[in-house]
């Protein structure tokens, strides 16, 4: 009998090959364990929300009467939604040809592109173009259209950090090209040394692969490192002296934990290297309303910025989106409201800040602000893992993850092979059984040889982390005494 082409055997190779462990075995166990009934904690994906997080009420609202403009039209409507935001849905609607139900632009709606040129440039103090900024749904989208325009086949090789985000690992196998690696230094606290980045150039080049761009993920997922400026000027002449496109994943540039490892976005970077390097190296970089302490995933709205692209490029990017019609239009709105979030004076801002709390203004310390209790809840973790044998783990200095190293002993190494599994996916599977902790284990992420993880976010609510902790510790401990802890290994 002949096969169709949707039959297994016949897919698309690509398709088979590619791998996204923050959904993988773990997850799909979790899903299982739940459906029996038994208590999850998902830490396995930074989706805030799902864990109880509240959305801020301003941009809620404006979108509501976005979504059901006929409100306005009620003369009550100012006894339940402020003045503020009922100018804003305004505001959107009058930049839409049709309002929440029309496609857009494919490059998003021009006013909400002009909003988000202006945040940047306040944000660096360098121009941006409401012409080299696309709209996207969710930053993956950005990253996959991105990626899709410069691989062409397997002999084109993106360096990605090692541990990396599996977006990048899993689109690049769709698309068929060759992921490079580049290890973070984790005794370095995952900095990034510009040795490695050579080493992994010469080795791919030496194989036949044409390295074309690079990939940093600032700050880290799933290390939570931000990188320093000195780091990015490093990186920025190495893209310029390879001829790399830089794509610059900054989607947690809110979420800072450490005041004296700030983020500084590339762009700002280039920009004050001056030129040649500010007019020569081709920049990709990415934002999201997923993350920070918006955390609004489900509605799926990103961004990217293009710097030195030319002209003639724009136009073919823009003309890929647009098979896709639009991106998502009550999405474009969320990071219209993003960038620019209520002001000091509006009747919403008060309310808004008591929502938000800026790390950086102690004068608004609260310590129900989102990003305080992150900031808290990072510490709790960090301090939980060093606490447990055989485990080692950098503070988060950003992002939304933990990411401990796990010194597993040889018995345990060994009941993983015998049970078929990888070692670091037997201890998130046995933790899983005996906790209800759902995490993801390192090697989805990549890791060195021989060495092993497991990523949680810092997401759980606070009052719940030490409980939390506990039953982790508990765990670890006796997994440790059980597989023998007496083999040699001390602390980094
Ligand atoms: C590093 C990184 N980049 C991109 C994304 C994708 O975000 P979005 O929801 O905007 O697609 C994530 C999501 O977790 C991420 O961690």
């Amino acid at each position: 009998m002949s096969l169709k082409a949707l039959d297994y055997e016949t897919l698309n190779e690509n398709v088979k090959n590619c791998q996204y462990a923050v959904r993988g075995e773990l997850y799909l166990r979790a899903s299982e364990l739940q459906k029996e009934g038994k208590k999850i904690i998902f830490t396995n994906v930074g989706n805030p929300h799902a864990l109880g997080q509240k959305p801020l009420t301003f941009p809620r609202q404006v979108v509501a009467l976005c979504q059901a403009p006929f409100l306005l039209d009620n003369p009550n409507v100012g006894m339940i939604f402020p003045a503020d935001a009922i100018a804003r849905a305004k505001h959107y609607l009058s930049l839409t040809s049709g309002g929440l139900g029309a496609y857009s632009d494919s490059r998003g709606l021009p006013g909400v592109r002009k909003e988000v040129a202006e945040f940047i440039q306040r944000r660096d103090g360098y121009p941006s173009d409401p012409e080299l900024i696309f709209l996207t749904d969710g930053a993956s989208k950005g990253v996959m259209q991105i990626l899709n325009c410069i691989i062409r086949d397997q002999k084109d090789g993106i360096l990605v950090p090692v541990p990396q985000y599996p977006l990048y690992s899993a689109t690049i196998s769709l698309l068929g090209g060759t992921l490079v690696p580049y290890y973070l230094e984790e005794t370095d606290n995952w900095g990034l040394d510009v040795n490695n980045l050579r080493q992994s150039v010469a080795q791919a080049r030496s194989q036949g692969i044409t390295v074309r761009a690079m990939v940093i993920i600032n700050p880290g997922n799933p290390t939570g490192q931000c990188l320093s400026e000195a780091n990015l000027r490093e990186i920025l002449k190495f893209c310029c002296d390879e001829r790399l496109v830089l794509l610059g994943d900054e989607v947690y540039q809110q979420n800072i934990y450490q005041d004296e490892r700030p983020f500084i976005s590339s762009k700002k970077v280039l920009m004050d290297m001056g030129e040649p390097l500010s007019k020569e190296v081709q920049l990709i970089s990415f934002h999201t309303v997923s993350k920070g302490y918006w955390g609004e995933c489900g509605q799926r709205g990103g961004y990217f910025e293009m710097t030195n692209i030319p002209p003639r490029t724009v136009e073919e990017i823009y003309k890929v989106a647009s098979i896709a019609l639009s991106p998502n239009v009550s999405a474009q709105i969320f990071m219209g409201l993003m960038v620019s979030p209520p002001k000091p004076g509006d009747i919403s801002y008060d309310q808004f800040v008591r929502e938000r709390i800026k790390i950086s203004q102690k004068r608004y310390f609260n310590s129900k602000g989102i990003l305080e209790s992150l900031r808290r809840r990072a510490r709790i973790m960090t301090d939980g893992f060093n606490s447990c044998k055989n485990l080692v783990c950098n503070f988060t200095e950003g992002a939304m993850y933990s990411f401990p190293q796990i010194k597993l002993p040889p018995k345990a190494i060994q009941a993983a092979k015998q049970a078929g599994k990888v070692p670091d996916v037997f201890y998130c599977l046995k933790l899983l059984e005996a906790t209800g902790i759902s995490t993801v284990p390192g090697s989805g992420f990549g890791q060195k040889e021989g060495v092993f993880h497991l990523r949680t976010t810092i997401l759980p609510a606070e009052e719940e982390m030490p409980e939390i902790m506990e039953s982790f510790k508990k765990f670890n401990d006796e997994f440790m005494f059980q597989y023998g802890d007496n083999f040699g290994y001390s602390r980094m």
